[in-house]
């Protein structure tokens, strides 16, 4: 008998603490003192069911050992460890069969917010003031969410953002934090090179292709010092409303895990010390954002102008959100007590919350054709500051829920093993009232076009609501960037309206930059002249940090690439066969699942390229 035993709790098998699990008892022999440990909080937190299958000692003994590696990482990796899990677990499952809504004794209302105009002074006042901020600024991108909706094999971050250039979504994210920290230096004349750190959160299923897609890219220009991967762990299942932990079926010495959620984030961050080191480094904001969203750089420089400005410790970017759409609302919550807090909303609980506090239509939308409450798109700008403050207080744990699916109404059995979740954006739940949370609305041309949904599911989405699909996502780049260019003065001709995967969507001049081309609109406007145009059918690829247009007339195809020491002025009048987009069908399995999911590629006919890879000042006339 190990001693180690007799001193935990004062309990041994002699007195019987197992008694009620015969097979684990008949095992204590073979366990070690920290494992006997595990045995005992499992017991008392009801999981006797977990040693049931046991065989006498000496009998799979090594797999025995094994699940309890497994419940020593799932004790380690939750606050509180396992047994706060299995507790919190219990009370969410009574809570979710006695049906009750989590948001009993709020009463929803609009909160209020800032919105901007892309394009005005202020508009471009606070963009300057995001730049001026971004070098003391870290990224956290998560990243551990497998697609299920969008059913690609692979990695989100490595699909192309669009495919005229074919860059895909982490590089476009490395690029344009690099671009902000070359902006936010030269600004600012700080001699000390800044350097923007990237946190990617990944998971068990994203980050292996994650750090391949870094590595066999050069971590796309970033030192690799500056990024780094904190990978979140899976939770336990459960397989009822007791909160037993679910065994896997084809191993019974496994229990079943499933993801957390992008929650997991504040915890990470916490227990990797990394606040605390980018305190002591001068950094003052966090900036957390998600893996498919082409826009949202654009959309960066003034909402951090917001923080900076307004002094808001928690500021969350939002859109325009049509009634249903599958993206949380902000909302002001108004408790029984006079109390108040702002928070996110998730789509699936704004209509319940409204049907049950007198607004009998539930999420519908008003009279400006959206729902009233601003679409959250889950890019949160967080003063480090306050931020350290809380997470020394809550270790980083964030509100959880469940959602089981019920066999039937009786609520006893759940059709699969259901797990706790937790969201990033429910981090201000918990903040004191002299916390200022707030929230900035742009325009969601400008700042939000998802990649989340497969074709066939696009395809179904209610006519006037958003696709959040490959296609959508690649079109909504060129319109902005059009949209862009238009506010600046460049005559770009009118979208036509074409189908692709049945989806019908408006197709802009495909036009695009490398983010060091330009952070902000000022960017842009310095760098287009007089008398541009350019056609619907046209193709522009600005690769480059100095390229001018000026009195460019554009109807075909045109590619500059130039150094950072080339200044180039680009005019004239360009006209070619250009490149196509040429429809495909999604099902011919011989097309790469990238091209087939947007229903589209890129066909280059004829074009122009320019390429200056010596310094110097150059003017290209066509
Ligand atoms: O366990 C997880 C689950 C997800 N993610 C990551 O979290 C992000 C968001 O995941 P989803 O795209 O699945 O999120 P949803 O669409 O369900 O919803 C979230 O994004 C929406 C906007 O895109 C709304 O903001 C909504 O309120 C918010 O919960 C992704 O980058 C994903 O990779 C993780 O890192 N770990």
């Amino acid at each position: 008998m190990d001693n180690a035993v007799e001193s935990l709790a004062g309990l041994s098998v002699t007195d019987g603490w197992a008694s009620s699990a015969p097979n684990l008892q008949r095992n204590l022999g073979i366990l070690s003192s920290e494992e006997i440990g595990l045995a005992m909080m499992l017991l008392r937190e009801g999981q006797k069911h977990l040693f049931d299958h046991w065989p006498e000692p000496g009998v799979d003994d090594r797999r025995k050992k094994g699940f309890f590696d497994q419940v020593a990482q799932l004790n380690a990796n939750y606050p509180g460890g396992l047994e706060s899990y299995i507790q919190n677990a219990r009370k969410l499952l009574a809570d979710s069969k006695a049906g009750k809504n989590p948001y009993d004794g709020f009463i929803p209302s609009v909160p209020t917010g800032e919105f901007l105009t892309f394009g005005n002074d202020n508009f471009m006042m606070l963009e300057e003031a995001g730049v001026r901020e971004a070098r003391r600024a870290a990224f956290v991108l998560v990243a551990g969410g497998l697609g299920e909706r969008l059913g690609y094999k692979g990695i989100k971050l490595a699909l192309p953002s669009e495919t005229t250039t074919g860059r895909c979504f982490l590089q476009h994210y490395i690029e344009s934090i690099i671009a902000l920290q070359e902006a936010s230096c030269s600004l600012v004349q700080d001699q000390h090179e800044a350097e923007i750190p990237l946190v990617i959160m990944t998971s068990d299923d994203t980050h292996k292709s994650t750090l391949l897609l870094l590595k066999s890219n050069y971590y796309f220009g970033m030192k690799t010092t500056q990024v780094k991967l904190i990978k979140q762990e899976k939770v336990a299942c459960l397989a009822d409303n007791d909160a037993r932990l679910a065994l896997d079926l084809n191993d019974k010495y496994k229990i079943q895990t499933k993801p957390h959620g992008h929650g997991d984030v504040h915890a990470l961050l916490y227990s990797s010390g990394l606040l605390n080191l980018w305190q002591s480094a001068g950094l003052k904001w966090v900036l957390f954002f998600q893996d498919t969203n082409g826009l949202l750089f654009k959309a960066i420089p003034a909402s951090l102008g917001v923080s900076s400005t307004k002094g808001y410790h928690v500021n969350s970017l939002a859109v325009p959100r049509k009634a249903k759409e599958a993206m949380g609302g902000i909302t002001k919550l108004t408790y029984t007590d006079g109390s108040e807090i702002v928070n996110n909303v998730e789509y699936n609980q704004l209509d319940p919350l409204l049907r049950a506090t007198g607004h009998a239509d539930g999420d519908v939308n008003c009279e400006t054709g959206f729902s009233p409450f601003p679409g959250n798109i889950n890019q949160l700008i967080l003063d480090l500051g306050p931020y350290i403050k809380e997470l020394s207080k809550t270790r980083g744990a964030i509100a959880e829920f469940v959602n089981p699916k019920y066999k039937d109404s009786t609520k006893t059995c759940f059709k699969s093993s259901t797990r706790l979740e937790c969201m990033m954006q429910d981090y201000p739940k918990s903040l004191p009232p002299s916390v200022k949370v707030a929230f900035t609305v742009m325009d969601k041309w400008l700042a939000y076009a998802p990649v989340k949904n497969n074709l066939e599911d696009a395809s179904k989405v209610p006519k006037g609501n958003p696709y959040h699909s490959a296609t959508s996502g690649e079109m909504a780049i060129y319109k902005a960037n059009c949209l862009i260019l238009r506010k600046a003065g460049v005559h770009i001709a009118d979208p036509v309206t074409d189908i692709f995967n049945g989806q019908e969507v408006e197709l802009w001049p495909r036009i695009t930059w490398s983010p060091k081309w330009a952070s902000t609109f000022r960017d842009v406007k310095r760098k287009v002249g007089e008398c541009c145009s350019i056609s619907q059918r046209s193709t522009t690829v600005i690769n480059g940090q100095n390229i001018f247009l000026d009195g460019l007339s554009l109807d075909g195809a045109l590619v500059v690439n130039a150094n950072d020491q080339a200044e180039v002025k680009v005019t004239g009048c360009v006209q070619n066969k250009g490149w196509a987009l040429e429809h495909v069908d999604y099902k011919d399995i011989s097309i790469p699942e990238e091209t087939r999911m947007r229903g589209f590629k890129v066909c280059k006919i004829e074009q122009v390229e320019i390429n200056y890879a010596d310094p110097g000042k150059f003017c290209f006339e066509s």
